[in-house]
């Protein structure tokens, strides 16, 4: 792992317990900033009225820190956005937003589209599938970018146990979720963008950042669009201007490997299309334990030998003439 990285992790990487709400509040209040929270939404009529309930109570009649919610509905065919506006989200359908370029589908399009009809100064994105929802995930993430104002986007980072349809941990255990991060994000951005290696869930679902800096960035309209933000706002701002808050558990669906398949291939194609600007593959890669209240980091090198074509090794082309 870079110095960097062991740096970062030391001075980026917080628990959600080290900034106070009251401690946010004041800094809501003196800077003046506002906060929308945004979820993007795909048939979610069974999860979305609890999370929106939960930051409406919490965050917004309790105390005031959020000052919108609103559900982008990606196309839904379920009751999802009657769902969304029972719990009092400001609900918009993509198709009603920007028109002229008519939406296609995928989650980074919405979030992207998600810009043109909010108006906070910090964005929080929060997945609408989750379970056992904590709006411990929006005071995290957004806490640090009111009381740090060198910060540009935060990351939520979590234990993310595998779990069945009704939200029960599965006997995988622990730490089995996150499969795309573990078999295609965490490798890719070891080895090509090492001064992200310290990011524990680079795909997390949970993120906030100013909105100065999501209008300067592009939006893969797909699954990529975490993996596509977190590289771009590193060219943009500096890992510094980057950080990462432990909020505890995610629970949330899981689709199966084909779906991930895919994500993987769009997540793959939006690191392939950065790609191109030059930089040193690192045959390293840091993988994390949870150890107490922490992320234990564990850094492994990566076998990057490969053994030339058969047919140009003498002894085969012997036996070959044997
Ligand atoms: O085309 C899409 C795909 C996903 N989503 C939403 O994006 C979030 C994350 O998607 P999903 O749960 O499918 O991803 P996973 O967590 O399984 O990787 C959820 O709120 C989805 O409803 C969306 O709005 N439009
Ligand atoms: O992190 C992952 O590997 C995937 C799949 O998670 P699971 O294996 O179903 O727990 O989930 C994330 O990836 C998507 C692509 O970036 C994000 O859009 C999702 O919000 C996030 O849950």
């Amino acid at each position: 792992m870079l110095e960097e990285v062991e740096r970062w992790l030391i001075e980026r990487s917080w628990s959600v317990s080290d900034r106070p709400l009251h401690r946010i509040l004041a800094a809501k209040r003196s800077s003046g900033q506002t906060v929308s929270v945004v979820l993007p939404a795909l048939d979610e009529e069974a999860t979305v009225g609890d999370i929106v309930s939960v930051i409406r109570h919490d965050l917004v009649l309790q105390v005031p820190l959020v000052d919108e919610v609103v559900v982008i509905d990606s196309g839904s065919t379920d009751r999802t956005s009657e769902v969304a506006a029972a719990a009092g989200a400001t609900v918009v359908h993509r198709d009603a937003i920007l028109p002229r370029l008519p939406a296609v589908p995928g989650k980074g399009e919405v979030l992207w589209r998600s810009l043109l009809v909010t108006r906070g100064d910090i964005v929080c994105f929060v997945d609408a599938d989750l379970r056992e929802f904590s709006s411990d995930f929006v005071t995290g993430i957004v806490g640090p970018l009111l009381t740090d104002p060198g910060l540009q986007l935060v990351k939520a980072m979590y234990d993310r146990p595998m779990t069945t349809a009704d939200g029960n941990i599965t006997g995988a255990g622990a730490g089995q979720g996150g499969r795309v991060t573990e078999l295609m994000a965490r490798p890719l951005l070891n080895m090509h963008w090492p001064q992200l290696a310290g990011f524990v869930q680079p795909l997390g679902g949970e993120y906030a950042a100013r909105r100065g800096l999501l209008e300067q960035l592009p939006f893969p309209v797909g699954y990529g669009v975490e993996l596509g933000m977190l590289v771009d706002a590193l060219h943009l701002v500096g890992l510094d201007a980057l950080a990462q808050v432990d909020v505890g558990v995610r629970k949330h669906r899981h689709q199966d490997g084909q779906a991930l398949g895919r994500m993987a291939a769009a997540i793959y194609r939006t690191a392939q299309l950065r790609l191109a600007r030059a930089h040193l593959l690192r045959p390293s890669l840091t993988q994390f334990e949870r150890a107490g209240d922490a992320f234990e980091p564990r850094t492994y090198s990566v076998d990057t030998e490969e053994r030339p074509p058969m047919r140009e090794v003498a002894e085969y082309q012997s036996r070959k003439v044997a």
